[in-house]
């Protein structure tokens, strides 16, 4: 099977965006893949998926499970400069956390898909001297990094399957801020990034991946295929470098001191 060419012909530099009313401010334009973004520090939110112990740390869940997170120290790099930079444009950051109640209530038994398919749990359920250690509240492994401590005004939603918007506050939290964008960071690109990313569309939230704040579970073609995923059918791709750039303070104008009179 040959991998399908990637789709360079529908580009373009005009912005898109939420509308906006008469007479908003003039928005922010991220360079992003297909299309430039439009968008203000005050209608957006900075999406930090699932950075916990579990995902992010050695000695977690997804580092148990076999999966590589060699990369990941880069990642948290990336998404910790996005955070700062968020914060100090005044955008609003919402961390989304992973797991289920200590007894697994919440995760599903047989008869759930959840039971099945979580590699947590199969984990578990192969390991029973690990039972009860992975992704389950009051847990380091649920814990989010230390990289990434929530703080005053950011908002933390947990979560109990990979979209945060399934059976969670996240949607009534945004709505009611009157948020229209979405910046997704996290781990992991192709899991709870893209779930969550494909149900924004769906909501109709303007979504944008910066495809270096994310981590593939499973390898560099399938974090190629989750970008290509989100830049062709759900929503946009950027970079941090271009984030930060685009939310940098603007320049002050100085007050140019007066000519000294002529005597
Ligand atoms: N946060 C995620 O992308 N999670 C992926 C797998 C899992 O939670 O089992």
């Amino acid at each position: 099977m040959t991998t399908p060419a990637r789709n360079t012909t529908l580009t373009s530099t005009t912005p898109v965006g939420a509308p906006r009313l008469p007479g908003a401010p003039a928005p922010r334009v991220l360079p992003a893949r297909p299309e430039p973004l439009a968008l203000h520090a005050t209608d957006s939110a900075l999406i930090v998926v699932d950075m916990q112990n579990a995902y992010a740390s050695i000695g977690g869940y997804v580092d148990s499970a076999g999966f590589d997170i060699s990369g990941a120290q880069g990642t948290i790099a990336n998404i910790a400069r996005t955070i700062a930079a968020a914060r100090a444009a005044g955008m609003l950051v919402v961390f989304l956390q992973n797991g289920w109640d200590a007894a697994y209530v919440e995760a599903g038994g047989p008869g759930s898909p959840n039971w099945h398919k979580s590699n947590a749990l199969k984990t578990m359920r192969a390991k029973p001297e690990l039972q009860g250690k992975f992704l389950a509240k009051g847990g380091w492994d649920y814990e989010l990094i230390a990289e990434m401590k929530p703080q005053p005004g950011d908002i933390v939603v947990p979560k109990t399957r990979y979209s945060g918007f399934f059976n969670s506050t996240l949607d009534s939290t945004l709505r009611a801020r009157g948020i229209r964008h979405l910046v997704f960071t996290g781990i992991a690109t192709n899991v709870c990034v893209e779930s969550t990313l494909r149900d924004a569309f769906h909501l109709e939230y303007f979504a944008v991946m910066l495809e270096d704040a994310t981590h593939e579970l499973g390898g560099a073609a399938i974090q190629k295929a989750s970008v290509y995923n989100v830049e062709t059918f759900f929503g946009w791709v950027s970079t941090v470098d271009q984030f930060c750039a685009t939310f940098a303070p603007e320049p002050v104008a100085q007050p140019v001191p007066a000519e000294p009179a002529i005597a």
